[in-house]
């Protein structure tokens, strides 16, 4: 994590100490690093530099206006899984022509709005959704460009939760079956047969899963060929791992050397819809310890982030490194083994466990890796308003998102008339 080092003993972001941002802007606050965001969209940009393959950023990682701007001047397309990413993107400057639109339920009104702004192409899921689109498509007088997206039942060896790519998960078009659903899309009137795709998990470490599924796309391309239909691109989906602690993922640019040698002269575009790869270590979530308090032979620091603000520890027991904002003058042989946990009544509710650190109460802690799927997957669980958002610029701050007020928390809501 470069874009985060301490110089003398304060841990920054770029050239913002995270002390002082906990002190303007408190806690629990969510930090990002320009930087470090730009940096790993060019590794891709720059390993694909001389193909016209497509980066479509997967919005659901980090959905910050800011995240999204940043991305779309740099050129960034967008995968998209809802109207409400798709308005996101046109928001933060996206264009509409380098949107894949993803997800296993695509609703009518979505459908017909990502029509009217015309997306690059859907990926299509289900037998029923090619219908669905076929007819909104239909009813606007347009053609859907589509692609489907194929299940290659293949192990992608991650994270049960987070593992799409077989047979027994919801997503995509069983790969047995694919064949069959395309020679039915090519007769239909208002869609536009132009790519494969495919997403077969999050969180790779290793480069095999994503050749094998590659090679199980390429062989049925050579079919769909024999049927007459030809396909302009193939969506390898995003899924590329982080280093949390200590995973080594191909980096985006070795994986990329491998796709591309595999692709050969092919002339298929080739699109990437990384997430995770773009943004986890781009942010970190900073926290207060609010109590040190023991139990037994426990020692648990209260601290004021919960898994209503980072809900990855609790749902798929993720570790994410949690180090201080300032090292402590204390040697580490006085530290002590804490389990960090939130104020949420849930004994789920923790952010790290057995870490080893010299604490006391008032200070603040980084956790890091936190820039994807930290934000975007927060609730108001307990009525908590969720953390505010800041990115940095090298030496500049933006506030890119203001923290949840209490009267947020129940807007919209009434309570029945006083007579019933
Ligand atoms: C269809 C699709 N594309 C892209 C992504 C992004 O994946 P990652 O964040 O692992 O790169 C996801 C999430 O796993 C997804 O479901
Ligand atoms: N939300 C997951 C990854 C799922 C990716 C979405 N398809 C995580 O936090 O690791």
């Amino acid at each position: 994590m470069d874009s985060f080092e301490y110089f003398d003993g304060r841990l920054h972001c770029e050239e913002v100490a995270l002390s002082d941002l906990a002190r303007d802007y408190g806690t629990p606050l969510y930090v990002y690093s320009r930087d470090a965001i730009e940096r790993a969209y060019l590794s891709y940009a720059q390993a694909l530099e001389h193909t016209n393959a497509l980066v479509c950023y997967a919005v659901k990682a980090n959905s910050n206006l800011a995240v999204l701007n940043i991305l779309a001047r740099l050129g960034a397309g967008f995968d998209i899984v809802s109207l409400g990413e798709l308005e996101r993107v046109l928001q933060a400057g996206g264009k509409p022509e380098k949107i894949v639109f993803s997800g296993v339920g695509k609703q009518a009104h979505e459908i017909q709005r990502a029509l009217e702004v015309g997306i690059f192409c859907f990926n299509i899921e289900s037998d029923a959704e090619l219908d669905r689109v076929n007819q909104v498509a239909k009813d606007m007088g347009k053609v859907a460009r589509i692609s489907f997206r194929v299940n290659p039942d293949v192990d992608a060896g991650t994270h049960p939760y987070i593992s799409t790519g077989l047979k027994e998960n919801k997503f995509g078009i069983d790969i047995d079956h694919a064949r069959q659903v395309y020679r039915r899309a090519a007769a239909l009137d208002a869609v536009e047969v132009v790519g494969m795709d495919c997403h077969i998990g999050s969180q790779l470490t290793d480069m095999d899963p994503f050749l094998d599924a590659m090679d199980r796309l390429l062989a049925l391309i050579d079919e769909l060929n024999e049927d007459g239909i030809r396909i302009h691109h193939l969506d390898l989906g995003g899924g590329l791992g982080v280093c949390y602690t200590d995973e080594t993922p191909p980096t985006p640019s070795e994986y990329i050397s491998k796709v591309l040698e595999r692709l050969g002269d092919r002339p298929i575009q080739l699109i990437f819809e990384p997430g995770r790869s773009i943004v986890a270590n781009a942010g970190v979530l900073l926290t207060r310890v609010e109590f040190l308090k023991q139990n037994g032979e426990k020692n648990f620091a209260i601290i004021d982030a919960a898994m209503n603000d980072l809900i990855r520890p609790a749902l798929y027991s993720a570790y994410q490194e949690i180090i201080p904002v300032t090292m402590s003058e204390a040697s580490s042989d006085t530290a002590k083994s804490w389990d960090l946990v939130g104020p949420v009544c849930e004994t789920s509710d923790f952010l790290g466990k057995n870490r080893s650190l010299n604490l006391e109460a008032g200070d603040v802690l980084a956790v890091c890796s936190a820039g994807a799927y930290g934000f975007v997957m927060a609730s108001n669980y307990n009525t908590r308003g969720r953390p505010a958002e800041v990115m940095v610029d090298d030496d500049q701050v933006f506030l890119v998102r203001e923290r949840e007020q209490v009267a947020d928390l129940f807007k919209g809501e009434s309570i029945l008339p006083v007579d019933r």
